[in-house]
């Protein structure tokens, strides 16, 4: 029998630990973690997006700041407002939502943000430290994905695993954390000669593609474990569905398990989001961090 790893639960129980632990730092410490989110532009998607974040992070019982910024923001103003949330003693998460409008440099905005409060893991020097085995950020797509791989497999090492897709926001950190599981990283993109002969070989598949529906299930090795990052806004019969890089019919019958889209990585990544906040502000108070919520 496929196993559907049920990201949507897996991620409450995530957001009811940083619950519980937020709420020992009000009470012991007086300390609220604070996480700040900058939105440009009027992207739907984007907005949908931030508007869950911040129920999620009042939920959870720490500070959220929204800052709104118009889609012709200058570079110069938006780099104000990152070094004012840098200096506030009140936010120890910042995220700028990506993709940014085209005039902004968004390698030159993501730098800027202290790298203490990086808690997308984008910046430079937390890319490095990951790629180096210390201690950093870790991006919240891949660190949730590692959490549902941990808890299905117990060790990972020695499985083969592939990840379809090389962007710095999931598949090329996605790989770095299953090397540093022991996994037999490959890491496919476009160029990929047979990436379906590629794919059949992977104990573990992690499809980050952006292409709806790309990998089938004859491109699945039996009992595999299928990671589907994709988030893909479709129309199919006249009706608006959301569908991942994976076609989860085909893949599920061959798979021994798999993520379902909606309800699979999607809502791992807040529930990380928020894990990396509190992990920011434990670090920040010279605090203990929470157990099992940081790679
Ligand atoms: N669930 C979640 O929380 C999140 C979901 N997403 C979703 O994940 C998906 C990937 O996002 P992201 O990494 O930002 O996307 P990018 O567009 O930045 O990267 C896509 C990658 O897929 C590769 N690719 C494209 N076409 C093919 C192909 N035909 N065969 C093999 N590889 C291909 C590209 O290769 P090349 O480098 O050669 O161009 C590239 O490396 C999207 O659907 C996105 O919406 C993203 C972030 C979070
Ligand atoms: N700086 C930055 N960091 C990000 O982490 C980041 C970003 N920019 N830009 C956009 C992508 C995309 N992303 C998603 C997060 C959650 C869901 C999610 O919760 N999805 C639900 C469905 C939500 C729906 O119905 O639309 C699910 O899969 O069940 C989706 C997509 C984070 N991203």
């Amino acid at each position: 029998m496929t196993k559907v790893i049920d990201g949507k639960a897996f991620a409450a129980n995530v957001r009811a630990q940083v619950a519980a632990h937020v709420a020992r730092l009000r009470e012991e410490q007086g300390i609220q973690p604070g996480l700040a989110v900058v939105l440009v532009g009027e992207d739907p998607a984007s907005q949908v997006y931030v508007r869950n974040k911040h129920a999620s992070t009042i939920e959870v019982g720490m500070a959220s700041f929204e800052h709104r910024l118009s889609a012709d923001t200058r570079e110069a103003d938006l780099l104000a407002l990152i070094a004012a949330l840098n200096a506030d003693p009140k936010v120890h998460g910042i995220l700028v939502q990506l993709p940014l409008p085209k005039h902004l440099n968004s390698d030159l905005v993501i730098n800027a943000i202290d790298p203490a409060k990086d808690v997308d893991g984008f910046h430079i020097s937390n890319v490095g430290l990951l790629g180096t085995g210390q201690k950093s950020m870790v991006p919240c797509t891949p660190l949730g994905c590692l959490m549902m791989l941990r808890d299905h497999h117990g060790s990972l090492a020695g499985l083969n695993a592939v990840v379809v897709g090389r962007s710095n926001i999931v598949g090329k950190p996605m790989a770095q954390l299953l090397l540093g599981d022991s996994c037999t990283v490959t890491i496919a993109h476009s160029r990929t000669k047979d990436l379906a002969e590629v794919c059949k070989r992977a104990d573990i598949l992690v499809a980050a593609v952006g292409r709806p529906e790309m990998i089938t299930g004859d491109m699945v090795k039996p009992g595999a474990t299928v990671i589907d990052v994709g988030i893909n806004r479709i129309e199919r019969d006249g009706k608006a569905k959301l569908v991942g890089d994976v076609h989860y019919e085909s893949a599920a019958k061959v798979a021994g398990a798999i993520t379902p889209v909606p309800g699979g990585v999607g809502p791992m990544t807040i529930a990380c989001l928020l894990a990396n906040t509190l992990t920011a502000c434990c670090r920040a108070n010279s605090l203990p961090e929470p157990e099992g919520l940081t790679a």
